[in-house]
């Protein structure tokens, strides 16, 4: 029997009363991958999370964790996953190392809590009570609780929130080393350079909806109805409202291998094989519009561009 993979979610639905949070979602998480789960504020994706680390039980649909069901068998999973939640995790009055060496000892065959701690820039903070850390410092700690027992798979829900670019950077190190040591990551994110830079796969949700996955190479890329690659995303922003009918008139004026996004009144957005001579183009678009170019610019294909192009919104909080 193949293996099964880390995480299985299939038709999960989750309501706060009339809200609903999680809506029909289905996606997978291969093991030893480090997966993303990107969305903006109030996407569900930490409902997602806390529904795979057996927090809570989903109202209808499936989750499986490691092949188990998370709330059912959590005794078994519970001493395989790693979690760091966004908000809690350690008690406001104890220190850094005494609460690392205390959940150590709760495992088999857990890492060594100093050798950790030096790792994640904790050494100096040791004796410091929790509640007086700073946010960073706070976050390295969750971090190094949810590694420290050698999980098999760990949760980390916006694990570089409030931390400096170097804590960033660390933290991007050490869940990209324990990839390497075969452990599946899972992490939700609104920061798209995270997303872009450190995931295998990522998938992208809006209003407790799924909307796109795949690599980042394979989101960014996409392709258009001709099957071409989307290199290029040309950005337009102009200093009165554009008039009625402006993505159509310009999508005429480029030629079917584009797409063009209008995002609000005045940017609009041009993707597909674009190059100079597009950009010349749509100047002579706004030209012939009446409409003056406050900002025109050429460049990669990002995630942001993604999630306007799928949403219309920006995916930045
Ligand atoms: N305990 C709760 N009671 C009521 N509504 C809730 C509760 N928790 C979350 N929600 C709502 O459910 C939706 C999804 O929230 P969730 O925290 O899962 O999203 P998120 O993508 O993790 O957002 P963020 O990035 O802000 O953490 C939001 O609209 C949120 O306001």
């Amino acid at each position: 029997m193949s293996e099964a993979p880390a995480v299985a979610v299939d038709g999960l639905v989750m309501r706060y009363g009339e809200k609903t949070a999680v809506d029909d979602l289905s996606l997978t998480v291969e093991r030893g991958s480090i997966t993303a789960v990107l969305g903006p504020n109030g996407a569900g994706k930490t409902t997602t999370l806390e529904t795979c680390e057996g927090y809570r039980a989903p109202q209808s649909g499936t989750v499986r964790v490691l092949g188990l069901d998370p709330v059912r068998q959590r005794r078994d999973l519970l001493p395989r996953i790693g979690v760091m939640l966004q908000a809690g995790g350690a008690w406001s009055g104890v220190r850094a190392t005494e609460m690392l060496r205390y959940v150590a000892r709760l495992h088999a065959h857990p890492h060594d809590p100093d050798t950790l701690a030096e790792r994640m820039g904790l050494e100096d903070c040791g004796r410091t009570p929790y509640r007086r850390l700073s946010g960073g410092q706070q976050q390295r700690l969750k971090l190094a609780l949810a590694v420290v027992g050698r999980p098999e798979i760990v949760f980390v829900d916006e694990p570089t929130a409030g931390m400096d670019p170097q804590a960033r950077r660390n933290t991007w190190e050490l869940l990209a080393e324990l990839r390497g040591a075969g452990v599946t990551v899972v992490l939700t994110t609104h920061y798209m350079d995270e997303a872009e830079r450190l995931a295998d796969r990522i998938h992208i949700i809006d209003h407790g909806r799924l909307i796109a996955s795949g690599s980042p190479l394979e989101l960014t890329r996409g392709s258009n109805a001709a099957g071409e690659e989307h290199v290029a995303t040309i950005r337009l922003v102009v200093t009165r409202p554009f008039p009625a009918g402006a993505p159509q008139s310009l999508r005429a004026a480029l030629g079917t291998r584009v797409e063009v996004t209008q995002l609000d009144d005045v940017s609009l957005l041009v993707s597909g094989p674009a190059d100079a001579s597009t950009l010349a183009r749509v100047s002579r678009w706004c030209e012939e519009q009446g409409v003056l170019p406050e900002s025109l610019s050429l460049g990669q294909r990002n995630l942001e561009d993604v999630f306007l192009q799928l949403t219309g919104r920006e995916l930045a909080p």
